[in-house]
C-alpha cells in the first residue's frame, strides 16, 4: 500500500468540509418557522431570508470550497481552542460542534493569506495555496514565511490562474488577490477610495471584492442602507454580474448612471457641445436659481377665521417668515412643508396673547386652512422638476434669467431646444437632460443615500453625473475606479481631484494600481505608445503575465480588409478561449455581414461566450471593461475617426488595444495613427 501523501489529507479535509456544508444547508432547509412567526408578513420575510441563506450555502460545483491554508506558529487564542490551522475559502463552514472547517476569506484571520510576506510574516509559519481541476484538489504550493533560508518565488498557481483562458463571464479572484489589491479591498467602510489603474490592473475585480468584503464586515448596516455597483452599460454589467453571487452576495444592485436618473424617457441625443454644457457643474447653480425662482413675497396680510374670531398676520410678518425660510439651507420641498406651520405658529402667538390656550391640534388645523394654503401657493409654489427643466430648455428668457452670469449667451443658445417641447411626455429628452432633472429633483427633495456605491469606469462621467452619483452616497462611502487614459467622453475628467470634488468626496484617498493581469507585455507596450498623446502624466503599466503573448500588425491588400479580418478571426478560433473582433461602430454592420458570409457565427457584447460560441463582434464604444483571449482589431484609423476629436479617438483606440489576454492581431487598410506607426518603425 502506498503511503498517504499530504494531498490525501487535504482531500479528506475537502470531503469533510463538503459534507459539513451539506449538513448546514440541510439544517437551514429543515428550519420550521411556523412556531416563531406570529403573522404572515413576518413569516414571509423570514422565509425569504432563509431562502437566501440556503442559496448562499450551495456548494458551487466546479469552485473549490477552500483555496488556501494558513498555519500560524501559535494558536490564536490563549486556551488554544481556536487552533492554529485555518483553511481559507469563499464562505464559512463549520462542523456539527460549531468548529470552523473553512474560514471566510474576509475574516480577519484570513487577511495574512493575502498580505503576509517573508519581511512581515504576521505570525504565519506556512501559507499553502491549492490548485484545482473542476472541484477536485490537484496540487498545492507552500511558502514557509518564517524560514529565512527558503527562497521567495512567484506562485505557479497564481500564474496559472492569471493565464487561464477567459471563456464565460468575469470570475472572482478571491484565491489570488494581491497585497496592493487587498489593501483596497479591505479599506474601511467609512472612507471613500479612488483607484487609478491602467487597463487590466484589476480595478473592477477589486471594486467587486470590496463590496463583498464590506457586506461581510458590516452586514446589518449595509443591508439596511443598501449597496450599488454602477457600470458604463448593460453589456458590461452582464459581464460582471456573476462575480458577487459567486462570492455569496446576492443582494447588490447594479445599474448604469442612465438607469439611476431615468425619470423621463430618453429619446433624444445631444450634440457634443450641448452635452458638454448640460454636463457642466455650472448647471447646478442655474437649476438652483430656477427652482428657487418660484418663491415670491406675499402681497397682502393673512386673515384666518376661527369661529367668531378673525386672526390677522400682517404682510411684513409673512414676508419675514418667507425670507427666513428662503435663507435656510433646506430643500425646496421641505421648506414648502414647513411654511404653513410657521404661518400657523404666528397665528397661535396671537391667540395666546389674547388669552387662549391653543395646542398642537389647533396649530395643525390653522396650517390647513384655505387662507394659509393660499399664501403657500402664492409664495412657495410646487415645483415639478421635469417641467422646470423643460421650461429652461424651451424658454430662452427663463433660461437667460437664471443662467445670467453663469452661462454665456452662446452657451445658452447651444442648449436651448430648436423646437420648444409641449409636455414632459412629448419632449425628446437626452441622457444629459435626465441628469438635469435628477439634480432638480434633489433640490426639491433630498435623494436617499446608500451605504456604499462602487462606480466603475468613473473617468467618463460628466460633473453633473458625478453629482448624481455623489448624492446617492452622500452619507455613505464609495469606491471610485477608473483610468484617465481611457476617458472617451468629451467631458471625461482630467483629474481625480476634480471628479472627487463633484462627487462630494474630497477626503477620498487616491490609490494607484500598476501591475497588469490581463494584457501581455508586448501588447501593453504597443498600446502605451499612445500615452504621450492621451494621458502624458500616466506611466505605462507593467504586466505580470509570463506567457509571451502575441502581437501582429497586418496590412490588408487593397479592397481586402474584410477578408483579412475574417481570416484573422478564423486563425484565432483555432486556439483556445474567447475571441473579440473589435471595430469602429460604423464598421460593425459590414463586418457582421462578412462574418455571416464566411459562415462564422458571432455574439454581441454581453452575450455569454461558451465553448461553441467564442467569437464576439464588439463595437469599439462597448469594448471598455471587457476582455478576450484573442483580439482582432479592425482598422485602427476608423476607430480614431469614429470620435469627434483626435484625442478621444486615440483613447478609444487605447481601450480597444488593451482588451487582449493572449494575443492581438491588428488588421488595417488605412495607414496606422502616427504614434503607433512611427514607434513601430523606430
Ligand atoms: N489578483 C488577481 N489574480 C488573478 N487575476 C486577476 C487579479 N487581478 C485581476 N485579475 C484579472 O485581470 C483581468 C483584468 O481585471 P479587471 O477587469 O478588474 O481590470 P480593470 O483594471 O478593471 O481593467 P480595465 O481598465 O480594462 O477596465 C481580469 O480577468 C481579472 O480577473
Amino acid at each position: 500500500m502506498s503511503a498517504r501523501s499530504p494531498l490525501d489529507d487535504e482531500r479528506d479535509h475537502l470531503a469533510a468540509s463538503r459534507a459539513a456544508l451539506r449538513a448546514m444547508r440541510a439544517d437551514a432547509e429543515a428550519l420550521d418557522i411556523r412556531d416563531v412567526t406570529a403573522n404572515w408578513v413576518n413569516a414571509e420575510v423570514l422565509a425569504s431570508e432563509i431562502g437566501l441563506r440556503i442559496k448562499s450555502l450551495a456548494d458551487l460545483a466546479g469552485t473549490p470550497l477552500f483555496f488556501g491554508r494558513l498555519d500560524y506558529s501559535e494558536a490564536l487564542d490563549e486556551d488554544g481552542e481556536a487552533g492554529h490551522r485555518f483553511y481559507i475559502g469563499r464562505r464559512h463552514v463549520h462542523d456539527a460542534d460549531g468548529d470552523p472547517m473553512v474560514i471566510d476569506w474576509r475574516a480577519p484571520v484570513s487577511q495574512p493569506f493575502y498580505r503576509a510576506s517573508k519581511q512581515d510574516p504576521q505570525g504565519v509559519e506556512l501559507r499553502r495555496r491549492f490548485g484545482y481541476e473542476g472541484g477536485e484538489l490537484t496540487a498545492y504550493e507552500d511558502e514557509r514565511l518564517s524560514d529565512p533560508a527558503e527562497e521567495a518565488k512567484t506562485s505557479a498557481l497564481l500564474q496559472r490562474e492569471i493565464e487561464r483562458p477567459r471563456v464565460g463571464p468575469m470570475r472572482d479572484i478571491v484565491a489570488t488577490i494581491q497585497p496592493e489589491q487587498d489593501e483596497i479591498v479591505r479599506s474601511p467602510l467609512s472612507g471613500t477610495v479612488c483607484v487609478q489603474g491602467a487597463p487590466g490592473t484589476g480595478k473592477t475585480a477589486v471594486g467587486l471584492h470590496r463590496v463583498a468584503y464590506l457586506l461581510y464586515s458590516h452586514r446589518e448596516r449595509l443591508a439596511r442602507s443598501g449597496t450599488l455597483v454602477i457600470g458604463p452599460n448593460r453589456s458590461f454589467l452582464r459581464y460582471i454580474e456573476q462575480v458577487l453571487p459567486a462570492l455569496g452576495e446576492l443582494e447588490v444592485k447594479q445599474a448604469t448612471v442612465d438607469e439611476l436618473v431615468a425619470h423621463v424617457e430618453v429619446r433624444g441625443v445631444d450634440g457634443a457641445a450641448a452635452a458638454g454644457i448640460k454636463g457642466d457643474a455650472r448647471m447646478a447653480e442655474v437649476l438652483r436659481r430656477a427652482v428657487r425662482s418660484g418663491v415670491r413675497m406675499p402681497t397682502e396680510g393673512l386673515v384666518v377665521v376661527r369661529g367668531s374670531r378673525h386672526w390677522r398676520v400682517p404682510v411684513y410678518e409673512l414676508e419675514e417668515i418667507v425670507r427666513e425660510l428662503a435663507g435656510r439651507d433646506m430643500r425646496y420641498g421641505s421648506a414648502r412643508e414647513a411654511l404653513p406651520q410657521r404661518i400657523a405658529h404666528a397665528v397661535l402667538v396671537r391667540m395666546e396673547a389674547a388669552g387662549e390656550a391653543p395646542d398642537d391640534r389647533v396649530q395643525n388645523a390653522v396650517a390647513r386652512t384655505p387662507a394659509v394654503k393660499a399664501v403657500v401657493k402664492e409664495c412657495w409654489p410646487l415645483v415639478d422638476p421635469a417641467k422646470l427643466v423643460l421650461r429652461l430648455l424651451s424658454d430662452g428668457d427663463f433660461l437667460a434669467e437664471h443662467a445670467e452670469g453663469i452661462l454665456t449667451p452662446e452657451e445658452q443658445k447651444e442648449i436651448l431646444w430648436e423646437r420648444p417641447a409641449r409636455s414632459v411626455k412629448s419632449a425628446r429628452w437626452s441622457a444629459a437632460d435626465a441628469v438635469l432633472i435628477d439634480e432638480a429633483r434633489d433640490l426639491v427633495e433630498r435623494t436617499g443615500s446608500l451605504g456604499h456605491v462602487v462606480l466603475d469606469e468613473a473617468q467618463d462621467l460628466s460633473p453633473m453625473q458625478y453629482r448624481a452619483v455623489g448624492r446617492r452616497c452622500s452619507t455613505g462611502s464609495a469606491t471610485i475606479l477608473g483610468d484617465i487614459a481611457q476617458g472617451t467622453t468629451p467631458w471625461a475628467t482630467e483629474s481625480w481631484a476634480a471628479a472627487l470634488a463633484h462627487l462630494g468626496k474630497t477626503d477620498a484617498v487616491v490609490e494607484e494600481l500598476t501591475q497588469g493581469f490581463r494584457v501581455p507585455r508586448e501588447v501593453i507596450a504597443y498600446a502605451s505608445r499612445l500615452l504621450p498623446a492621451i494621458a502624458p502624466e500616466l506611466s505605462e503599466a507593467t504586466s505580470v503575465r509570463e506567457a509571451a503573448g502575441s502581437l501582429e500588425v497586418r496590412l490588408a491588400a487593397p479592397g481586402g480588409l474584410d477578408a483579412a479580418v475574417v481570416a484573422a478571426c478564423r486563425e484565432a478560433l483555432e486556439r483556445e478561449g474567447s475571441i473579440g473582433l473589435i471595430a469602429a461602430d460604423a464598421r460593425v454592420p459590414a463586418l457582421a455581414g462578412a462574418l455571416a458570409e464566411a459562415g462564422l457565427t458571432h455574439l454581441a457584447p454581453g452575450q455569454e461566450t461558451s465553448a461553441d460560441a467564442r467569437l464576439t463582434l464588439v463595437p469599439a464604444s462597448l469594448a471598455k471593461g471587457l476582455e478576450y483571449d484573442y483580439v482582432v482589431l479592425d482598422d485602427p484609423a476608423a476607430v480614431v475617426d469614429g470620435e469627434p476629436d483626435e484625442r478621444t479617438g486615440l483613447r478609444r483606440l487605447y481601450v480597444a488595444l488593451t482588451r487582449a489576454v493572449s494575443g492581438l492581431t491588428v488588421v488595417h487598410a488605412a495607414p496606422l495613427p502616427d504614434l503607433l506607426a512611427t514607434a513601430a518603425a523606430a
